[in-house]
């Protein structure tokens, strides 16, 4: 058995909701935000996948790369890509900001809220696919679910969270941030059956999005790979999956598929 499905932990939000879509059962009347594909048990793989329910904004955050976090005593830093399931017409991701910033004017304009006005709010529709390197000052929106598949390292330096009474991480938020405009050209697949949406040689881990039709396939790798069924069900290595389920493949899997399946793969 090569395959094993990961565990769900359900993780509460200030901006999360309490009716999730789709394949989540309810959250006990909890505002969940985050559903983590955790383990498997006694093992730290290097990519974590989420899926994200907001009904508000996160906070406006940064995240260090490898070596910032390594420097503050973590075992890597964190990039992450968001793949959009789903979007209110009116919804927005902020990534970057209007115009490049000092450090000493992100920290202002943190302090005193002026940062949600430099952020850019790009609007946003399912098939929409983002990389956020370390170092991106970002918020996700409200009115969006999306796939998160990010560095395994739960690390977030939060610069503002209007006004919502947590902990704001200034000193590092601004020592690790780019406060910059996002440049990275839109990318939007909504319409194709596969795409390959990050290398490698530009991330440290890789995503493609296959779509694969009734019958048998193999899932194989060099490493491990993470199947992220978008829909459709089967049986994997014998054992049943379905869409908003995880699993984990070290080596090969024989992948039975019941009804024509997109799925998400990451590997590293
Ligand atoms: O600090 P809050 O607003 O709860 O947001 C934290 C969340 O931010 C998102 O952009 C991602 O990085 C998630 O992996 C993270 O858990």
């Amino acid at each position: 058995m090569t395959a094993t499905r990961l565990h769900t932990k359900y993780v509460e939000k200030p901006w999360g909701r309490h009716t999730l879509p789709g394949f989540f059962p309810e959250g006990g009347g909890r505002q969940i935000g985050e559903v983590w594909f955790d383990g498997p048990d006694g093992r730290h793989p290097p990519i974590l996948v989420k899926y994200i329910f907001t009904s508000e904004r996160l906070s406006i955050q940064v995240h260090p790369d490898d070596a910032q976090g390594r420097a503050r005593g973590l075992p890597g830093g964190k990039s992450e890509c968001w793949f959009i399931l789903d979007a209110e017409p009116d919804a927005t991701l902020g990534m970057g900001t209007v115009r490049p910033l000092s450090g000493d004017e992100l920290r202002a304009a943190s302090l005193d809220g002026e940062i949600e006005q430099l952020m850019d709010w790009k609007p946003v529709r399912p098939g929409d696919f983002f990389y956020i390197p370390a170092g991106t000052v970002h918020a996700i929106g409200a009115g969006v679910t999306l796939v998160e598949v990010q560095q395994n390292v739960d690390v977030t330096y939060r610069l503002y969270d209007y006004g919502r009474p947590r902990e704001l991480h200034l000193d590092d938020g601004v020592a690790v941030s780019r406060p910059e405009p996002y440049e990275r050209a839109p990318v939007n697949v909504a319409a194709q059956d596969e795409a390959a949406l990050l290398d490698r040689s530009e991330a440290p881990f890789n995503l493609t999005l296959d779509t694969f039709p009734e019958g048998t396939h193999s899932i194989a790798g060099s490493g491990p790979c993470w199947f992220i069924p978008l829909t459709g069900h089967g049986t994997v290595d014998g054992a049943p999956w379905q869409a908003g389920q995880c699993w984990l493949i070290d080596g090969t899997a024989r992948l039975l598929v019941a009804a024509k399946t997109r799925a998400l793969l990451a590997t590293v």
